[in-house]
């Protein structure tokens, strides 16, 4: 087992970026030293994620400083061509509601798709869907919430009306073959209740996949959650779909630094497909607080170190955050640690490279 897993490892580490030691090696190259004290560990881990980069969507949504469609394209594509499966693009939803999203059409039907990859956009209503599906998309997302006040405040209906808005949704996108992605927000604190009930969240996830969901995300929304209060949501998610969470993803925000523990305590769990966002940009406009998503480099850093393949390349990841953040007029590569570290490795080499 532990084999394969380095052997995969050492696969993943083929170079791909123009400099000499590439950090995704770096990070696999520490993992042999204790490979065989964390053998354990490794064994419970996937052999591949599949990570699902919000940042166009959940990274923008709350950000003041309105983004050139064209800047926002520029962006999808970057995350694309960084070998990211899926890249949620944008949300079809009111522009009196979430104004950063009123381009919806105009950058959904300018991306240049690549192969591979998938762009999923929000639809919050029929309306919605019919709009997202007259610009081209293929897949879309609805979003619940396991608290009553979250649902009213984010999407003005009650959980209940909220599924019953959805219905028609799915109706039109089962007769077109359009996969549906479900979110449930709010899974373990609600900024407006406190603590949430882990049997109510579930009850939520059951009637997503219950409408028809291929794929439940889990949103930590104001990312309150711990490794404690996760594992303990987990436990129960696991005990109610039978010990099969292959069709939920992890969706962490990291506002009190938890999301990185939060996303490995959801791999020993059994969870393979994680939601990021690139250079941690994010935040709900109705979670008041609630910082930015688990920062993608991150996330990727991680996996890595710990020999799981996810087909992204880091180094290109961090250029399509510094991207973003300078568009944004953030520090280079946001709140993520990786990228800000790569980032001064860069300018050491080339500083180093001009002496
Ligand atoms: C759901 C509604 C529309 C209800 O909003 P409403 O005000 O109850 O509905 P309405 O039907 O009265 O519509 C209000 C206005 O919006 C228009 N409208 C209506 N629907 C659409 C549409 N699809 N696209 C464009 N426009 C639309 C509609 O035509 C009308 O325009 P007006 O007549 O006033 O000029 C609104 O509450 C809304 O858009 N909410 C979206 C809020 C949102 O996007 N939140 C962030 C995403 S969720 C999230 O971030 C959490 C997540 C997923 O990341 C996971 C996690 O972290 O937890």
């Amino acid at each position: 087992m532990l084999s394969n897993v380095l052997s995969r490892a050492a696969r993943t580490a083929a170079p791909t970026a123009r400099r000499s030691v590439t950090t995704d090696a770096l990070a696999q190259s520490l993992m042999s030293p204790f490979a065989s004290q964390s053998s354990r560990l490794m064994e419970l881990m996937p052999a591949r994620v599949k990570i699902v980069e919000v940042g166009p969507r959940d990274g923008l949504q709350n950000e003041k400083r309105i983004i050139d469609t064209a800047d926002k394209i520029e962006l999808i594509e970057k995350l694309a061509y960084t070998g990211l499966p899926v890249v949620e693009a944008t949300s079809f939803v009111s522009p009196k509601w979430v104004p950063q999203m009123a381009d919806a059409t105009q950058v959904l039907e300018g991306i240049q798709l690549r192969a591979g990859t998938s762009y999923p956009v929000l639809t919050p209503n029929l309306r919605g869907f019919e709009s997202a599906i007259a610009a081209g998309a293929r897949e879309v997302a609805i979003f619940a919430a396991a608290s009553e006040s979250f649902s009213r405040r984010n999407i003005n209906a009650s959980i209940e009306e909220s599924l019953q808005r959805f219905r028609p949704v799915m109706d039109a996108a089962l007769q077109q073959g359009v996969p549906v992605r479900g979110y449930v927000s709010c899974v373990v604190a609600c900024p407006y209740e406190g603590a949430i009930d882990p049997e109510r969240t579930m009850d939520v996830v059951q009637q997503l996949f219950d409408l028809g969901c291929y794929e439940v995300s889990l949103g930590d929304t104001i990312g309150a959650g711990t490794p404690g209060s996760i594992s303990h949501l987990l436990d129960i998610c696991n005990r109610r779909l039978g010990g099969d969470l292959s069709k939920l993803a992890l969706h962490c925000h990291d506002t009190y630094g938890q999301g990185l523990a939060n996303v490995l305590m959801g791999l020993l769990h059994g969870i393979t497909t994680i939601d990021a966002s690139v250079a941690g940009l994010g935040g709900c406009p109705y979670a008041p607080g609630a910082s930015g998503n688990v920062a993608t480099e991150d996330v990727v850093y991680m996996l890595n170190g710990l020999g799981v393949e996810t087909g992204v390349d880091l180094e290109k990841l961090v250029d399509a955050g510094l991207f973003i953040s300078r568009k944004l007029g953030k520090p280079p590569g946001g709140s993520s640690n990786a990228a800000k570290a790569i980032l001064a490795r860069r300018s050491k080499e080339d500083a180093a490279a001009m002496v």
